[in-house]
């Protein structure tokens, strides 16, 4: 059975990004899932997650709620953070391992979860995807969404993408195209060539590799 292809969808909040996962699912004449960050949010949502203690272990959102918004001004990741990530990006390579072809939406807002999605999805065709609208446009689909009541998110995350050295295959100002058009791209581009931007940069990744595999 050969192993599935990966669209790693990168960008921070609001960026478009499981609109254009969805749209590439609709568009591809191949069976694609969808199984990213959103998707496994749930496993985790709740008290590691927020505010207070202890989603200083978790996702520890540094701001304030005035009951019906949360207001974010910063995020910090702790040891379940990362341990939660490294579970996504196996469960993804579980997938993938069955032969699917994956769609992820994904927010690689450390180097160490870049380098971590290197070694996992080593022998992997994955494409690394940017989704990058200009801020004010994802700080104004954020303040335009009715499914979460977040403001501040789009910002925080996005200073942290921007403190990594992740390379893309492909990337899209989502402001000016619709998320057909980036799916579509994206479709054309895996049919008819190789994905190069995940790769393994330095002696660290090594070992995070060696440890993914001997285990
Ligand atoms: N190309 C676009 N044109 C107009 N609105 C868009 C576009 N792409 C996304 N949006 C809007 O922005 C909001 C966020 O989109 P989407 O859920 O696809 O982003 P996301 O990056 O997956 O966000 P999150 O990481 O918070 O889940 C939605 O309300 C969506 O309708």
């Amino acid at each position: 059975m050969s192993v599935g292809t990966l669209v790693i969808l990168n960008g921070t909040t609001s960026a478009g990004k499981s609109s254009t996962q969805r749209a590439l699912m609709n568009l591809a004449d191949e069976p694609w899932l969808a199984a990213g960050v959103d998707h496994f949010w749930p496993f985790i949502f709740g008290k590691y997650n927020g505010l207070t203690p202890p989603a200083d272990q978790g996702f520890h959102w540094i701001g304030r709620s005035d009951g019906a918004t949360l207001h974010v001004d910063e995020l910090r990741t702790g040891p379940v953070g990362y341990q939660f990530f490294t579970g996504i990006h196996r469960a993804i390579r579980a997938f993938l391992d069955t032969g699917f072809n994956v769609v992820a939406d994904h927010c690689l807002w450390d180097q160490r979860l870049v380098d971590e999605c290197a070694a996992v999805f080593s022998g992997v065709d994955a494409w690394m995807v940017g989704l990058h609208p200009p801020l004010a446009v994802s700080e104004e689909w954020e303040r335009q969404r009715t499914d979460k009541q977040v403001l501040g998110m789009s910002r925080a995350v996005q200073r942290l993408i921007d403190g990594t050295r992740v390379e893309y295959d492909l990337t899209f100002d989502t402001s000016t195209l619709t998320p057909e058009a980036c799916a579509q791209e994206i479709l054309t581009a895996v049919r008819e060539r190789k994905p190069q931007a995940l790769r393994p940069s330095g002696a660290s990744n090594l070992s995070a590799a060696q440890a993914i595999h001997s285990k």
